[in-house]
């Protein structure tokens, strides 16, 4: 190995306040080992044979939460920040950078628009990045010919986009997103620019018309369908779930006359793939289309990079691939480096995120502090990797950076007719069969997190990760609007790192030795997500219900065993909300953040854990259900204000509201007789945490009284709810009285 003496790619940083934040937490955990004490040593003062069930279930709910707590600092304990230097990689490496493939994944036409997906797949066309090293493949899981038609127009209007933003280095590079920011910061620079903008703008808006049109009549225009070749593959094309293999290449170098920019540049590569399906095979869902891509890409373009993304997450910024590069390219550590995990940012949040959808925390505290002890975990979108290691390669001490293209590869003499031929077959339905594929190589199948999944197979294999969070964000998607949506995603998303905790890969026992204790415990914070469930269920009704009966769960405000309860409510709230803050949260997002936690954990995580039982068992199948991209509009009116949209009916729902009902109705009754009985305040000083959790339960839940019974437009819960759960939470609270 020739010795470098060159300057780092990348510099990584430690965060500052380490110390103060150390004690901190070892002062709380104190107080943990406090309670857990006092319930131990006060069981046997729990009244009636009852009593001592209740305690002990108190108990255990309180080792869970502090169990868990404890897991949580392992990604709180060391953060590390990551600053790519761009310019040194330009300067060393501007004439040797490698092939990227990019490969963007779609669904359904209908909650992905087809409009949105050719934002994206354009945004990341237009790279700053050498254009004949950046090939971008669309994966249509739908096999929809209007989605093809979209891509097939915007194959054309990159002819026009990609000299434009790079002639006037325009931010964001999807022409949508570009678009509305120049309206909104009231645009102006020298005319040359906007006699080009109107121009361009203009074949952005009928381009546009067209695909909407074709959207809405869900047909393609009869011109177009006899002026292109590819859409005669639609013949054969049975269903959705029953069609050939569809792959066109639309823009490739073997075909320059058609592949050039008005400036006379080359164009990235451009490829659509529908891969087989038949109703027989099991197609794995985003892990099978991603597999495809995988072997497709290899025999059209093999970029040793691969970036992957959702269709409703554009590239917002054209530097990324750059900035990804610095740390896959450094001389001294960049070999150990499998893959770059970017944020994933949702633009559609509302200043309050009344979802806890943007997940402030995870992309700036928890991910930071994964990087600290191995490398964050892999979770999807916006995610760069090596090639050879996302198709299994071990990593071992002699493996170096090597990025010229494979000889045989560059040598390869085929038509572009034959190499669509070709890369066909790879995309069969029978290809994988006694093959690794799904389960050595590429993603792992089986988990509907399959993301997460392979990013720890992969970590487990010697490779090393790295998280890097822009100042300019590198991508900007979609997140759920509604709650019933929030929920299901967190279903799929908990009941997914379940499966891992339970699979052949968890990080438990297989990663025991392969990755560092502190990742270990890292990535079971996620995959303790769902049985989290029990704990906080047990919290959130039994101490009300004792309540209601006069029954005391807790130290009076009187006894030295008060003060570790109050230190770990007062400290963690305090701590919470200032990590919020730091992470540019405000206040009332925080009060958000605490009620989509607790509905979470009620509804999302436990229906997770009943499907894993079900699924252990064989009485369920692995689904994906796939997050809508498009709102109504009265609804998405309601978003904007940040009126919380249940709008649905479904079991999650109907358990929430019950809970939210059982806890008013006990805190309502506590009140009735502390204002009636002689003496009844006397409550504050022998209950006051039961009576300050159950206001806490109600206060929470004010939008799911009001969703109830004062709301009447379409986003309250409907009335079988309302029935269901006042019935339920009635039965609950009467029995308990009388039992
Ligand atoms: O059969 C399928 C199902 C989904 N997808 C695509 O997968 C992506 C993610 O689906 P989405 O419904 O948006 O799921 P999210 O929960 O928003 O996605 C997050 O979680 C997924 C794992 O559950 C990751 O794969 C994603 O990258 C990550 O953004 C979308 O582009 C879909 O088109 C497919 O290609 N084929
Ligand atoms: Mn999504």
């Amino acid at each position: 190995m020739e010795i470098t003496e060159h300057t780092p790619l990348f510099e990584t940083k430690k965060s500052r306040g380490r110390l103060i934040y150390r004690s901190f937490a070892t002062s709380l955990f104190l107080c943990i080992c406090f309670v857990w004490i006092y319930r131990i040593s006060h069981i046997k003062d729990a009244k009636g044979e009852h009593g001592k069930w209740v305690w002990l279930g108190m108990f255990c709910a309180e080792l869970w939460f502090g169990f868990y707590w404890v897991l949580t600092q392992a990604f709180r304990w060391n953060l590390v920040f990551r600053q790519p230097f761009t310019n040194r990689l330009s300067q060393r490496y501007e004439k040797k950078l490698p092939g990227v493939d990019i490969f963007v994944c779609t669904a359904d036409p209908d909650i992905e628009p087809p409009k949105m997906v050719i934002n994206t797949v354009l945004s990341v066309m237009a790279y700053d990045y050498p254009t004949e090293n950046l090939n971008v493949y669309l994966s249509d899981d739908a096999g929809s010919q209007i989605t093809f038609y979209a891509l097939l127009e915007a194959s054309n209007f990159a002819k026009h986009w990609i000299p434009f933003s790079r002639k006037f280095k325009v931010e964001p590079r999807s022409p949508a997103a570009y678009f509305k920011s120049i309206v909104s910061s009231g645009y102006s620079a020298d005319s040359d620019q906007v006699k080009e903008l109107t121009a361009i703008k203009k074949l952005y808006n009928e381009m546009e018309r067209r695909i909407e049109d074709a959207t809405k009549f869900g047909e393609v225009p009869k011109e177009a369908r006899l002026k292109h070749k590819g859409f005669s593959q639609w013949d054969s094309y049975s269903s959705r779930r029953d069609h050939d293999t569809i792959l066109e290449i639309l823009l490739h170098k073997k075909d320059p006359e058609n592949s050039k920019d008005v400036d006379g540049f080359l164009l990235p590569t451009l490829v659509y793939l529908a891969r087989e399906k038949r109703p027989q095979y099991f197609h794995n869902f985003k892990a099978g289309a991603m597999n495809s891509l995988l072997r497709v890409s290899s025999n059209i373009s093999d970029g040793k990079i691969i970036l992957n993304v959702d269709c409703d997450m554009y590239s917002n910024n054209s530097q990324s691939v750059r900035d990804a590069l610095c740390f896959f390219m450094d001389e001294e550590k960049g070999h150990k480096i499998a893959y770059v995990q970017f944020p994933q940012i949702f633009e559609n949040v509302t200043k309050n995120d009344l979802y806890g959808s943007g997940l402030i925390s995870i992309s700036e505290v928890e991910f930071p502090g994964a990087d600290g002890c191995g490398g964050p975990l892999y979770i999807g979108s916006g995610c760069f990797h090596r090639r050879e290691s996302l198709c299994g390669l071990k990593f071992s001490d002699q493996y170096r950076n090597d990025w010229n293209i494979k000889e045989d590869y560059q040598f390869k003499k085929v038509s572009l007719k034959e190499l669509e031929e070709e890369s066909k077959a790879l995309a069969s339905c029978t290809y994988e069969e006694n093959t690794l594929w799904g389960k050595e190589m590429g993603l792992r199948y089986g988990c509907p997190v399959e993301d997460v999944i392979t990013g720890l197979s992969i970590q487990c294999q010697g490779w090393k990760s790295v998280y890097y969070n822009p100042l300019r964000k590198a991508f900007l998607g979609l997140a759920p609007t509604t709650l019933p949506q929030t929920l299901v995603q967190h279903k799929r998303w908990s009941e997914g790192d379940l499966q891992i905790l339970i699979s052949k890969y968890s990080p438990a026992w297989y990663g025991f030795g392969r990755i560092t204790l502190a990742l270990q415990m890292g990535y079971s914070i996620y995959c303790l997500w769902a049985p989290s469930s029990f704990a906080t269920l047990y919290y959130s009704i039994i101490p009300s219900l004792y309540l209601l009966k006069g029954i005391p769960l807790f130290p009076k405000i009187s006894s030295p065993w008060f003060i570790p309860f109050a230190y770990i409510i007062v400290g963690e709230a305090t701590y919470s909300l200032l990590e919020f803050f730091f992470c540019g949260g405000t206040f009332q997002g925080w009060w958000n953040e605490l009620r989509i936690w607790l509905y979470k954990r009620t509804s999302s995580y436990l229906f997770a854990c009943i499907d894993t039982i079900l699924k252990l068992f064989g009485f369920s199948d692995l689904t994906f259900v796939i997050t809508t991209k498009v709102t109504e509009e009265e609804a998405s009116k309601r978003h904007e204000k940040e009126i919380m949209e249940f709008g649905t009916s479904s079991p999650m729902l109907t358990v929430l509201a019950t809970l939210a009902l059982l806890n008013l109705f006990c805190f309502l009754s506590v009140l009735k007789n502390a204002v009636l009985r002689e003496g009844g305040f006397g409550i504050c000083e022998t209950m006051v945490l039961q009576l300050l959790l159950c206001g806490f339960l109600v206060l929470i839940n004010l939008p799911i009284y009001q969703a109830l019974f004062l709301r009447k437009d379409n986003g309250r819960l409907p009335g079988s709810v309302a029935i269901k759960s006042v019935l339920l939470a009635l039965f609950v609270v009467t029995f308990f009285s009388f039992a």
